[in-house]
């Protein structure tokens, strides 16, 4: 079982400012795994030096951790929201599945570093089981949608 409440805790803290958030996450999964910023139409032919400032970075990251806040709210039962992330990145955004995991694990570094104060070492323990068992579940609607990489 994962602890959603403590996730949802912390979760209230990344609120408090959910684009700049979701921009820090996105250009560190850019710099970190430069092959993910080719999937992003928008990015790919921009240097990663210039996105630092790019306004549609931040957009991206608000849309992305405001899906992923719906799903966090679900404590669990969030199985339509993720037939409906799995339907658009498999069919429209064509985004091979382990690039789920490649995000939640940056995810999980960005948050240890800037909310030392939420993220102890239980509520690390409880993201990482949700964002494993999330991922799991998008693999397994990623093979039942017939994902062609
Ligand atoms: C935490 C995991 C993620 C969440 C919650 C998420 C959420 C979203 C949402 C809500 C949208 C817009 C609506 C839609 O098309 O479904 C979107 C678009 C998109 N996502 Fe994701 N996403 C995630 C991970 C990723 C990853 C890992 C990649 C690629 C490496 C990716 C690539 C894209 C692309 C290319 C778009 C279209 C962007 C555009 O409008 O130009 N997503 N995502």
């Amino acid at each position: 079982m994962c602890d959603w409440d403590l996730i949802n805790k912390v979760w209230a803290k990344v609120e408090e400012g959910l684009a700049g958030n979701g921009q820090t996450v996105l250009l560190r999964l850019f710099e970190e795994h430069p092959e993910t910023k080719a999937h992003f139409p928008k990015f790919k032919d921009i240097p990663l030096g210039q996105l630092t400032s790019n306004a549609d970075v931040k957009t991206h990251g608000n849309t992305v951790f405001k899906a992923l806040g719906d799903v966090v709210k679900q404590k669990g039962k969030h199985a339509s929201n993720l037939q409906a992330l799995a339907t658009t990145h498999i069919n429209k955004h064509k985004i091979p599945p382990q690039n789920f995991t490649l995000i939640t694990n940056v995810i999980l570094k960005v948050f240890a570093e800037k909310f030392p104060g939420e993220m102890t070492a239980p509520a690390q323990e409880a993201f990482s089981k949700a964002f494993k068992a999330i991922c799991s579940e998008l693999e397994d609607l990623y093979k039942k949608g017939g994902f062609q990489s």
